[in-house]
């Protein structure tokens, strides 16, 4: 596992944004594996600045993304969709059929969650995959749990989690309970997986994660210490807490 600390926020997001553009620059038709949350933003925007800037071409670039609520529409404020749309999609010439967010209104979810699965080993499985970490540990929405699912699936979201991420939503009643997530099995198999982690709230997961040499499923990042290619990118405060 490589760990490069970097002063702050800013510094973070230019350092995985030019690993990111790199990549897409020397692999036209790179297939990426995305997240959402807040971490990614900063990257997102200097993918954005190299587009408009330095002419880096999206067109055959493919995309897949980690999660999605159960039960909430890609037009919904605080879907992923939506928020990929506004926070990246949009201002670059990607190709919207190439882009793939899990569909939260999936009508059979158990056959959706199956085929997701399937869409991403037909485009030629994931190059480049970047992750968030909740402050339970969490990647994408697995969850500690006794068990955890190799494939995409559906998960009940923990207390914890909901309360944290209904800052994106209008109220805590708001927040879907359950998700659909790429599961370890389906983010262990990315080529190439780099971790953000920003701010203090971050440094207890962080701390834990470099120091024990432990994998258990109660605290599902711990399953990158078996992936041969992992960079964790994180600031200050997230590394010193
Ligand atoms: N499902 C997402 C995760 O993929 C993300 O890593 C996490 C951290 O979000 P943030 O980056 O806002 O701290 O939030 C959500 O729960």
């Amino acid at each position: 596992m490589k760990v490069l600390v970097e002063k702050n926020y800013e510094a973070i997001s230019k350092t995985a944004g030019r690993i990111f553009i790199e990549s897409i620059a020397s692999k036209p038709d790179i297939v990426l594996g995305l997240a959402t949350g807040s971490t990614p933003i900063g990257m997102y925007k200097e993918m954005i600045r190299a587009y408009e800037e330095e002419g880096l071409d999206f067109s055959k670039v493919k995309t897949f993304n980690l999660d999605e609520y159960v039960g909430l529409s890609q037009e919904h404020p605080s879907s992923y969709a939506y928020f990929m749309d506004n926070e990246l999609f949009k201002y670059i010439n990607i190709n919207k059929e190439n882009t793939h967010v899990p569909d939260g209104k999936a009508e059979n979810i158990e056959e959706y969650c199956k085929r997701y699965d399937e869409m991403i080993n037909e485009a030629g499985g994931i190059d480049i995959q970047v992750l968030g970490i909740g402050e339970n540990g969490h990647i994408a929405f697995n969850e500690p749990d006794e068990a955890l699912s190799a494939g995409t699936s559906v998960v009940k979201l923990t207390e914890n989690t909901i309360e944290v991420n209904s800052r994106f939503f209008d109220s805590l009643e708001e927040v879907p309970k359950t998700a659909i997530t790429m599961g370890m099995g389906s983010i262990l198999r990315a080529r190439k997986i780099i971790l953000l982690a920003s701010g203090e709230k971050k440094a207890p997961v962080i701390k834990r994660l470099l120091n024990d040499n432990k994998v258990t499923t109660m605290f599902p990042v711990s399953f990158l210490l078996l992936h041969p290619d992992v960079t964790i990118i994180v600031d200050e405060e997230a590394y010193n807490g």
